[in-house]
């Protein structure tokens, strides 16, 4: 069977990942599978395209075969974009979700609800060994709540409304979350290049 592997630590994208390539018959594997000893990677690019393609190459370099990477984020208007694509590390390192949440919600306290329109956007940078990266855009738009609420999904998913919606992603199931995110919007666009690997 055809294998790809997602450059990724981060367990709630693997699973995201997992779930859509158990459909094309194609074997996702993500970094917390592979036991190869691998580089770690910083990622020290300003633009979401430019870290996904640090961390699929890099990977690619390593294993010689099929690697495909995310980089991710949340961009709020009235925060000027922020946290962007400092996303996981808006709190400082090591990297934490809750206090991320927090500095977020603690920034807009003064916000009003219809001034705190968001987007999701994902990067995602395919590497076959010799052909040029591939990149693929998907953006899920929204806006982010008063309060955190539900415990499912990860990262913002919290604190984000998708629109036409009015209960955050982390309140819609894994299956409802992945017809509308930002990761599945970039998949779609991706399903083109997959009979390449
Ligand atoms: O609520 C969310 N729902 C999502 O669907 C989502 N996708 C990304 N993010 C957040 O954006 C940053 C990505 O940073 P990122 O691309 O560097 O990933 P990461 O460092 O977590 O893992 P890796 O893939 O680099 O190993 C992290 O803070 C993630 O929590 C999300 N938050
Ligand atoms: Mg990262």
């Amino acid at each position: 069977m055809k294998k790809i592997i997602i450059a990724t630590k981060n367990k709630g994208k693997a699973a995201e990942f997992k779930a859509f390539f158990n459909k094309t018959g194609i074997e996702a594997y993500s970094l917390l599978d592979v036991n190869n000893q691998l580089p770690e990677i910083e990622e020290t690019e300003k633009t979401f395209e430019g870290n996904a393609a640090l961390k699929a190459e890099k990977i690619a370099d390593v294993l010689g075969v099929p690697v495909l990477a995310d980089d991710s984020g949340l961009i709020v208007d009235a925060l000027n974009g922020e946290p962007g694509v400092y996303s996981a590390r808006y709190a400082g390192e090591p990297t934490n979700d809750q206090a991320n949440i927090d500095k977020v919600l603690e920034k807009m306290q003064a916000i009003s609800q219809e001034k705190r329109t968001a987007r999701f956007i994902c990067v995602l940078a395919l590497v076959i060994p010799d052909s040029e990266t591939i990149f693929c855009t998907g953006y899920c738009e929204g806006e982010i709540s008063s309060e955190q609420a539900g415990t499912n999904g990860f990262g913002y998913d919290p604190i984000f409304i998708p629109a036409g919606y009015s209960i955050t992603l982390a309140q819609l199931s894994s299956k409802e979350k992945n017809k509308i995110s930002h990761r599945s919007n970039a998949i779609a666009q991706l399903e083109k290049w997959l009979q390449n690997i």
